[in-house]
């Protein structure tokens, strides 16, 4: 599904969560939606998920707003940090009630999720661990097989192992049938080799919007002697520089052609520490 934001603008009272947002995701991926905290992440995919209504500006998804479109839910599954289920249901109702919601919801998935994540399908939400409610949540959103599904840090109490098989099953879902996931987190360095596009929220703007592909192109490690690798750094863009021993590496926008002319040794940026870095930039930097 197609989706189209124009100049959209959430205001509450004199701040702005977001200002000023324009963007289209065209096709099926998967999005990294990225940010510090109080960026506009939540905002966005509240506003996607028509569940909230922008101040100004238009959201298209297919061409239609999101807000109150019943045809539009059934194909947007939003989970959330927490509280996405009613306290008093059992998981089995709550994972009935969603595959009546939801046309494509795949009932294996969620029993195969269910069983992965040691659900008890009697118990009430009430008593579920913190990172058992975001198991329910992760097989709610993966089962729901949703055109649109959109995570916004689902794994709070998820230990590592358990987000690990999140990342698994995801890819494994996304790659049997594309669909667009959004996905919204802090652990950039867990997820970030996931991400096929990135957008970047900083104080309600987008910094940026690219392909993780080409990032990874356009940027380099070079490593040298200081002043070898100071003299190509001179007037780049640096992302970090490390020294050892009278060498030195460092990561920078540009190509791998030209920093061989300079007789370094180049090599790819890890794309995690690139992301890293690009949405903790300093606003100006
Ligand atoms: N209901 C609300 N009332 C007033 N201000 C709000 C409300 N919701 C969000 N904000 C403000 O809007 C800004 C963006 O918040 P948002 O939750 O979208 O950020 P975020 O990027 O999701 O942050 P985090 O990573 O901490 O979850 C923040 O300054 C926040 O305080």
């Amino acid at each position: 599904m197609k989706i189209e934001v124009k100049n959209l603008t959430k205001k509450y009272k004199d701040n702005y969560a977001l200002n000023n947002i324009s963007f289209t995701l065209d096709e099926p991926k998967i999005f990294g939606l990225l940010g510090r905290n109080g960026a506009g992440k939540t905002t966005f995919m509240d506003i996607l998920s028509g569940q909230i209504l922008a101040s100004s500006g238009e959201i298209f998804i297919d061409g239609e707003n999101p807000f109150d479109n019943q045809r539009l839910t059934e194909s947007i599954c939003l989970i959330k940090e927490g509280h996405n289920f009613k306290k008093d249901l059992k998981v089995k109702n709550v994972l009935k009630m969603y595959s009546f919601f939801y046309p494509n919801w795949d009932q294996q998935l969620a029993e195969e999720l269910t069983k992965e994540y040691r659900l008890n399908l009697d118990a009430r939400i009430k008593t579920l661990s913190k990172g058992m409610e975001s198991a329910l949540g992760i097989t709610v959103g993966l089962a729901s097989k949703a055109p649109i599904t959109i995570f916004d840090e689902p794994y709070i109490g998820l230990d590592a192992p358990s987000r690990k098989r999140f990342y698994e099953i995801m890819l494994e879902e996304y790659q049997e049938e594309k669909r667009t996931i959004i996905f919204s987190t802090h652990l950039i360095d867990e997820v970030s080799l996931l991400f096929e596009e990135v957008l970047i929220l900083r104080e309600g703007s987008l910094v940026l919007q690219e392909e993780s592909e080409i990032l990874r192109d356009n940027t380099i490690s070079v490593s040298g002697s200081i002043a070898e690798v100071e003299t190509f750094l001179s007037g780049k863009e640096v992302i970090q520089k490390k020294q050892l021993a009278g060498m030195m590496t460092a990561y920078v926008y540009g190509s791998v052609e030209e920093a061989k002319m300079y007789e370094l040794n180049v090599e790819g940026v890890p794309i995690q520490e690139l992301m890293i870095y690009l949405t903790e930039r300093k606003q100006g930097a």
